[in-house]
């Protein structure tokens, strides 16, 4: 029977005893029982209206006795009758808590919905507020010191449109300051990424085609600047395949791990496109100039074995336990002394970080141009008309 009370959990519950057994709950009694503040009190009135599970009738009318018992003292109004069920019962709930105290009630409250909010698991990575509402293609979290930044247009096999490299940013700038150990990028479905939202440069904005190619210009330095500066750890979950702008970054990694089936595909040519992600420095350097030119300049696409004999990849991983054993690896990581950790990516990343950013800007002034030519809009065209496949 539904207890049909107004509001979310802030009615109910119905429990003689002052230590309260819930199912799957595991309480804060911190023995500090009458410690919890009106401030404590009001977070906790607060964070109730948070849950996403009803917590069951029986957990609702503890929460409305103790409410009661906290703010008004012990029961006070005469009793319902014996077919006003409802009222009956929640007068019964607080009824039945008269010999506590309003100081008692108040941290067993508070306790309560503590409890109630932890065994919800591990809340979603809560967004700086400017961009709290932003993040509509991508997922993100921190659990277990591990902020994960997820892809999340899995339809569109993750296709990077103007505004996600925008929450890119916003999101990389956050994980680079919340007390996560190490982030994560990773994929939904069952792409990693396909790289630029082709779409990007198919509306001809106001203020022409020149005016659209140098602000994207400019949202593309500013989206790998993020990669050159992150502060900590930097860890791609490469779950499958991976395209253009989503590879080239990976040299600004730390560490890619990638499941056996996933490529790495850079077809800049072919898109009458040239390098970016920095790529044009660090694949290079990490792969020597044959490699790299084969990838960069005759798009050749590489499997995730070859991507790791290049160096390009850190590990790869079989297919049907790449998630379990990547993410036992990770997890055992960011138990690992944070600030340590974070300096030492600095030391090794620090000697060239301003070449980094010198190349960016070329890369990026490079392909300002591209995007003006005939050879890049006509293949843009082609993927539309004729959706090659690449
Ligand atoms: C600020 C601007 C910065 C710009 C930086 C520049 C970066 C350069 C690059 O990133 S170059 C790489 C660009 N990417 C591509 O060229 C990939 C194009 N996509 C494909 O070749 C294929 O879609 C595929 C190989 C990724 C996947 O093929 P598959 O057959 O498995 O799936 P579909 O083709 O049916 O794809 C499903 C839907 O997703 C759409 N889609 C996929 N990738 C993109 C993309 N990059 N841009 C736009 N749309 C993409 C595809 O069109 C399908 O949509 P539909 O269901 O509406 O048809």
């Amino acid at each position: 029977m539904s207890l049909g009370l107004p509001g979310p959990c802030c009615q109910f519950t119905n429990c003689p005893s002052l230590v309260f057994r819930i199912p799957g709950v595991q309480l804060h009694t911190t023995g500090a029982l009458m410690g919890a503040s009106v401030e404590d009190f009001n977070n906790a009135k607060a964070q109730l209206g948070t849950l996403k599970k009803d917590p069951g009738n029986h957990v609702k009318l503890k929460i409305y006795a103790l409410f009661k018992q906290a703010t008004q003292g012990p029961c006070n109004t005469p009793k319902p009758g014996m077919l006003d069920f409802v009222n009956k019962a929640k007068w019964d709930a607080w009824k039945s808590l008269e010999s506590v105290s309003q100081e008692e009630a108040r941290q067993q409250y508070v306790d309560l919905i503590k409890s109630l909010v932890s065994a919800e698991g591990p809340a979603v990575a809560t967004p700086p507020p400017e961009s709290a509402q932003a993040f509509q293609s991508l997922l993100v979290t921190t659990e277990d010191g591990i902020t994960t930044i997820r892809f999340n247009r899995p339809e569109k096999k993750n296709a990077i449109t103007l505004d996600m490299y925008k929450e890119l940013i916003d999101a990389l700038h956050h994980a680079g300051k919340d007390d996560s150990v190490i982030t994560v990028m990773t994929g939904s479905g069952d792409f990693y990424c396909s790289g630029n939202d082709l779409n990007n440069f198919t509306g001809i904005p106001q203020g022409g085609i020149e005016k659209m190619a140098k602000d994207s210009g400019e949202l593309l330095k500013h989206y790998v600047k993020a990669y050159i500066d992150f502060p900590k750890p930097l860890i791609a979950v490469v779950n499958g395949p991976a395209l253009g702008v989503s590879v080239t970054v990976l040299g600004l990694f730390d560490v890619v791990y990638a499941t056996e089936s996933a490529t790495f595909h850079t077809p800049f040519s072919q898109l009458g496109q040239s390098p970016e992600g920095c790529s044009s420095y660090t694949f290079p350097k990490i792969m020597g100039n044959a490699k790299a030119s084969e990838m960069l300049l005759f798009n050749k696409k590489v499997t995730a074995t070859e991507a790791c004999n290049l160096g390009l990849v850190t590990e790869v991983f079989p297919d049907g336990s790449f998630q379990s054993e990547v993410w036992t690896r990770l997890k055992a990581y960011a138990k690992l002394p944070p600030k340590s950790l974070a300096l030492s990516k600095q030391l090794i990343r620090s000697k060239e970080k301003e070449k980094l950013h010198a190349v960016n800007d070329a890369e990026v002034e490079r392909l300002i141009e591209r995007w003006l030519s005939d050879e890049c809009m006509q293949a843009i065209m082609n993927f539309f008309q004729a959706k090659p496949k690449l």
